[in-house]
């Protein structure tokens, strides 16, 4: 695959650059990155579909994330995951912002400090989780591909102390060898073979289930393909996956972080632990899909 820039996308389109670049920078162009300011779009990437403007409210998932993003609605569901998602999935890996900060950043797009100092790369990267759910919404049909992938981490990781190391890989591949939970991970030489490989058996499977997107998530894991942010892009993968597949989706809640790890060591030789992890936070969701009126399939 090769990449064009925003003019011979626009003459491909029919459109103007302007609306090229607002369509990128909306996540509204799959694979689409930023080489400093300047756009690269996947050559076979499509033209975006215009958005429906029907007075209807939806009711299943991705119509009304998608929706309320684009309304900018506050209170609903979108509002609601961008918080709880957020906040759950920053503090399993170890930010100490609290729900209420997470809160205030996304709604404020400030912070008020009290007494504990806050480490800015938690708010950078706070304010780059948002971003990365709504590429997940805008997303959320397309086929998962290596380039969204790597767009994620792109996003959750620009404008961080890590991204200013000359070592750190933003949107790449890691470079140097790291492990999960003590034990090895794929060497830095074989990730994207891994990868490739990996979203090819992936993406051949016709019907999705739940058990194919957690066994993709253990799979990704044990890659680690990025040198900081494995977890977090997983789960945001988990949770566009679930849109994509009609499988109701979920937050991994920080309260279930021992179950989730215990889970994630077991699944090669026992997958009930992480399963029932899962299930229990669907279950979480579903409330809050019944309080929105939303529907489900299971
Ligand atoms: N035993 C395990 N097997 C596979 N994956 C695991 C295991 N234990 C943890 N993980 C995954 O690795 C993630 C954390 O990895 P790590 O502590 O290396 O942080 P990271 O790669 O820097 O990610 P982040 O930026 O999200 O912190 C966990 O969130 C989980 O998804």
């Amino acid at each position: 695959m090769g990449y064009i820039n925003v003019g011979a996308a626009a003459k491909k389109w029919n459109i103007s650059e302007r609306s090229v670049r607002n369509y990128c920078r909306n996540g509204r162009v799959p694979g689409a990155t930023q080489d400093g300011l300047v756009w690269l779009i996947p050559d076979n990437a499509e033209k975006p579909a215009r958005k429906q403007r029907s007075g209807k409210i939806p009711t299943d998932v991705i119509s009304r994330l998608k929706m309320e993003k684009e309304a900018g609605i506050n209170g609903g569901l979108y509002h609601k995951i961008q918080i709880d998602l957020t906040y759950n999935s920053n503090h399993i890996e170890g930010s100490r912002l609290t729900h209420d900060q997470t809160r205030y950043i996304f709604e404020t797009n400030t912070i008020g400090v009290e007494d504990d100092a806050i480490n800015v790369d938690d708010i950078v990267e706070t304010v780059n989780h948002f971003r990365c759910i709504d590429l997940v919404i805008d997303q959320a049909n397309y086929k998962l591909s290596e380039a969204f992938i790597k767009q994620l981490h792109f996003v959750l990781k620009t404008g961080t102390s890590d991204s200013r190391k000359a070592w750190f890989n933003v949107g790449d591949y890691k470079r140097l060898e790291n492990e999960v939970g003590g034990m090895p991970t794929t060497l830095p030489a074989k990730v994207a073979g891994e990868i490739k490989a990996l979203l090819k058996d992936y993406n051949s499977i016709n019907k999705k289930t739940l058990d194919d997107i957690i066994d993709f998530h253990y799979k990704f894991e044990k890659i680690h393909p990025f040198q900081d942010g494995n977890g977090r892009v997983g789960r945001l993968i988990m949770f566009k996956e679930c849109l994509r597949n009609g499988i109701t989706p979920f937050i991994v809640y920080d309260d279930l972080k021992g179950f989730y790890y215990r889970g994630l060591k077991e699944w090669k030789h026992e997958k009930g632990y992480l399963r029932d992890t899962i299930l229990t936070c669907q279950d979480r969701f579903k409330v809050h899909l019944d309080y929105f009126g939303i529907r489900y399939n299971d």
